[in-house]
């Protein structure tokens, strides 16, 4: 049993400890069991936790056998026909002895909450928990059921889909429905999409044009398309700054001045070159610089530039410190738009060393334990050390992260650089407009930095403000989150606008909300005129905090994947797959 035991002690461990439920796993040295094995029982057991909670709490086991109460029913395999069958212990066992005299129930409660999820057998309950990982079919317990059962859908959507982004550069929507996408079903929300217990089934999305929702587990990585860059995994939200950008041959020059791993970099050539073939007639291809400071993950960006097919028009500046170039230089009189993705907490970041969360059963209502054995119940002794969020999901609580000290210190330094770069992006001479975006979650990295933007010195003069929403692009005029106002105020005026407009100007996304994206911000910022004689000018005076080159900030996968880690790990495969970048000429030095 002690793989029992030690699946127990990684699945209740702290939540915030550890690293993602793979290297507890694999980097515990003091575990007896197999790593293989366990890993196999561990995710297995939460894909499953929320219909074994159903079960056992439906059947009052916990509340009629103590030894498996003490014991604590912490794992269990789901994988046979049975509820029971995968328990790998002696019959004589007495936890396995406690749990098997109640099998008729178990079962019984079993096939019950099957039929509650509308799955008329166990292959098809099976196939959507390995497929959706077990959320899914909780969104069909409470009364509804899935297209398997009475055509009802659940009317929220629970899981992070699979996005990807059709690359114009390479390919059009309508060429990958017709071939990569043939033989999928189309669906018309997220939720359908999420309802649905096919793999090949498609939601073309309604705000960002190219991109379509698959199923999580929709395993692409070995398509062609995939493979020669025609698709690219990109989440819905980080679709959005290019797409804001909204790019146009005659903006000038581009630069993406944070650009590594490169998805927003290419999503801006795929959205220049859609410009390109809708003009018809053979104009110059538009310049987009992408300067990386890291020079490995400078290789990383060449490499996706290149399987995106974007060399003619973007121009990789490896180890290239964004603040050290100098926008007032002729050499930059070109550009007239900046993409600026900063280093940020990554506290939006779905996925991101993450201990998934397993559903334990309570021993009941106070109703079903005192009719069950009439003992007043006492608590669990092994309480959870005190301030240490546990992996164990008890009931819903708000897990958000206290603005604690160190938390703190660390977001006003991160805003600090944040705002550093986005004044250095208002310098450039000739730009008009610049999409600032994080993959953050707090106001610090993001309405508090618009407002202090707009506040300085250099946007009052060379007359910068939001670009607001009735501007913005069709497909994200429409999308309903948007910034706080509370976490706008402190407007000084001038161009900045009312607090109202600069709130309605942001976008923000919602990690694990109903859009399925990861949590995300965006803002952009225009002017109308380029206004000169303003070189006196000295954008970072007057900004508070330092930036600390040592904190850990989040820098984007290292991948072109913004998606779930299993799609990150699959592009991390193809950036470092030993395909070198063709060593492009550069088409001008600067
Ligand atoms: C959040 S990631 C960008 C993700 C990227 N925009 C994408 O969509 O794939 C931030 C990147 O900016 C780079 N970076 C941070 N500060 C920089 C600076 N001052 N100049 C250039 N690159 C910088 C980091 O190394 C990191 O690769």
């Amino acid at each position: 049993m002690s793989l029992y035991h030690e699946a127990a002690s990684i699945l209740t461990g702290p939540v915030d400890v550890g690293g993602s439920l793979k290297s507890r796993v694999y980097n515990n040295k003091t575990l007896k069991s197999s790593p293989a094995h366990l890993y196999a029982l561990v995710s297995e057991t939460i894909k499953w936790s929320g219909v074994l909670r159903e079960v056992i709490e439906r059947s009052q086991l916990l509340s009629v056998e103590k030894k498996v109460r003490d014991a604590g029913f912490r794992s269990g395999s789901m994988s046979g026909a049975d509820p029971l069958s995968g328990i790998d212990a002696a019959t004589s066992h007495p936890l396995k002895l406690a749990i098997t005299r109640h099998k008729a129930r178990l079962n019984a409660e079993f096939i019950k909450a099957r039929l509650r999820r509308g799955f008329p057998s166990i292959d098809a309950l099976k196939t959507s928990i390995n497929l959706h990982g077990g959320t899914q079919t909780e969104a069909l317990t409470n009364g509804s059921a899935g297209e398997n059962g009475n055509g009802e859908v659940p009317t929220r959507p629970l899981l992070h889909p699979r996005w990807v982004r059709i690359n114009a550069l390479r390919t059009t929507l309508e060429t990958q429905l017709e071939t990569t996408f043939a033989d999928y079903s189309h669906v018309d929300s997220l939720a359908l999409l999420e309802a649905s217990s096919s793999r090949k089934v498609l939601h073309i999305d309604r705000h960002v044009p190219d991109l379509l929702a698959l199923p999580p587990g929709a395993d692409l990585a070995n398509t062609a398309a995939y493979l020669q860059g025609d698709i690219i995994f990109q989440d819905k939200a980080s679709c959005f700054p290019a797409y804001l950008l909204d790019p146009s041959l005659e903006d000038g020059e581009f630069i993406d001045a944070c650009a590594a791993p490169g998805n927003k970099t290419t999503h801006l050539a795929s959205l220049l070159s859609k410009r390109q073939r809708a003009n018809g007639v053979l104009t110059k291809n538009p310049s987009i610089w992408a300067f990386e400071r890291d020079k490995s993950r400078a290789l990383i960006l060449k490499r996706m530039v290149e399987t995106a097919g974007a060399n003619h028009m973007v121009t990789v500046k490896p180890e290239q410190d964004s603040l050290r170039v100098d926008p007032e230089s002729e050499a930059w009189r070109g550009v007239g738009a900046l993409l600026l993705d900063p280093s940020c907490s990554g506290s939006g970041m779905v996925g991101r060393d993450e201990m998934p969360r397993l559903v334990l059963p309570s021993r009941g209502t106070e109703k079903q334990a005192k009719t069950s054995n009439k003992k007043k119940r006492r608590r669990e002794p092994a309480q959870e050390p005190k301030n240490t969020k546990s992996s164990i999901v008890q009931s819903p609580q708000d897990e958000e992260e206290s603005l604690s000290g160190n938390l703190s210190q660390r977001l006003s330094s991160l805003s600090a650089f944040q705002l550093k770069l986005l004044l250095h992006a208002f310098r450039f001479k000739s730009a008009r407009k610049v999409v600032y975006s994080t993959c953050s979650i707090h106001a610090e990295e993001n309405e508090h930095v618009v407002v202090r933007a707009l506040n300085s010195d250099i946007a009052k003069r060379r007359r910068w403000r939001v670009l607001r929403r009735e501007e913005q692009v069709p497909g994200l005029r429409g999308w309903g989150i948007r910034g706080a106002l509370g976490a706008c105020e402190g407007l000084e005026g001038g161009h900045g606008g009312a607090t109202e407009v600069v709130a309605d100007a942001c976008l923000k996304c919602s990690k694990g909300g109903k859009e399925g994206t990861m949590g995300f911000f965006v803002v952009g910022f225009v002017r109308d005129s380029v206004v000169d004689g303003d070189s006196d000018l000295t954008p970072e005076s007057g900004d508070t905090a330092d930036w600390n080159e040592e904190e850990d900030e989040w820098e984007g996968f290292s991948d072109g994947g913004l998606v779930a880690p299993s799609a990150a790990e699959s592009d991390q495969g193809r950036c470092s797959s030993g395909k070198t970048s063709t060593g492009r000429e550069k088409r001008r030095k600067k």
